[in-house]
């Protein structure tokens, strides 16, 4: 569904050039729910923002739905925007009209006309848990409630793909949690592919795949040991848990299109590879060993 090779991105300012994006690899399935974390600065929005076809790449290639971004004209880079992509945004302005309700903002981005755009919408509102409340104005809906209309207006025109730029960030960890559920659902029964950024390693937990970004470039990835269903089992009793995502979920290193990795700092230091530019590599029946230049074996 999405193929990132080598992705960058620059922003020009008057005397000042930010690499945002430098040389980034991303693969995702159909079908698959990923969660994109990394440090403030990373580069996250700045991908999610590529991905939404909001901003062009200045180099490097991407394909969305079997379509090469690069080569999009302005014609269809907002055909793209219409109908492939769904965004959900943390600022609430961004989603929603405050005076209006429930059921009028979702009916705003339905192509559709009278009753079956009326039926649209309440089918989304359905969808997302908030059916009874879609005569309320927005500003008296909670939070996670209008958050979840934000999330039936992205869905309105059957979109492929979802983005969501940190949709938990302006409510509190118990609506957080019922919000990536929610996302986690319309995963499941709707085939949806659905890319969410945030910082918090939390809600991450909650997502069977994890890439993390560092400088502008996937650094590592974590995929669930156990099943959605066991995890939420897990969940249940371990309710207030604490633990990093790392304990429930596999960490990968990411390999470009050309074999190239990065092999963690840590690992490098803490077998005094650290700033060596040279090191061994042998296979040894189906594993691969990384020999110090001096000729120990390190890893
Ligand atoms: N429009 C822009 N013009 C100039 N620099 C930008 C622009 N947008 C982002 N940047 C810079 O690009 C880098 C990556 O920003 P980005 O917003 O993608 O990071 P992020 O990981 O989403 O951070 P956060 O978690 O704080 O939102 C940062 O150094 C940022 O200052």
């Amino acid at each position: 569904m999405i193929k990132c090779e080598n992705l960058v991105k620059i922003y020009k300012t008057s005397d000042l050039e930010v690499v945002a994006l430098q040389g980034l690899d991303l693969t995702i399935e159909q079908g698959e729910l990923t969660a994109i974390i990394g440090n403030s600065g990373s580069g996250k929005s700045t991908l999610l923002n590529m991905l939404g076809g909001l901003d062009r790449p200045s180099a490097g290639r991407l394909w969305v739905d079997g379509k090469d971004m690069l080569k999009f004209s302005e014609r269809e880079l907002t055909r793209y925007k219409k109908e492939t992509v769904g965004f959900v945004w943390q600022n609430k302005a961004r989603n929603l009209i405050p005076y209006l309700t429930a059921r009028e903002n979702v009916e705003i981005p339905i192509l559709l006309k009278g009753r079956r755009k009326r039926l649209r919408a309440m089918e989304l509102l359905e969808a997302v848990g908030m059916s009874h409340r879609r005569d309320n104005r927005l500003d008296q809906l909670s939070g996670g409630e209008q958050q979840r209309v934000a999330i039936a207006i992205a869905l309105a025109n059957h979109p492929k793909l979802l983005l969501a730029d940190e949709p938990t960030g302006s409510v509190d960890t118990k609506t957080a949690a019922l919000i990536m559920e929610l996302f986690n659902r319309l995963n499941q029964e709707l085939g949806l592919t659905i890319v969410i950024v945030t910082h918090d390693q939390q809600l991450a937990k909650q997502v069977s795949r994890v890439v993390a970004i560092r400088d502008g470039r996937t650094s590592s990835e974590l995929v669930r040991r156990a099943s959605y269903a066991e995890r939420l089992a897990e969940m249940e009793q371990e309710a207030a848990t604490t633990s990093a995502v790392e304990d429930s979920h596999e960490e990968y290193v990411v390999m470009d299109g050309a074999g190239r990795i990065q092999v963690p700092a840590n690992y490098l230091e803490a077998l005094g590879l650290a700033g060596s530019n040279r090191i061994k590599l042998q296979l040894e029946g189906d594993r691969i060993v990384m020999t110090s230049p001096a000729g120990k074996p390190e890893a």
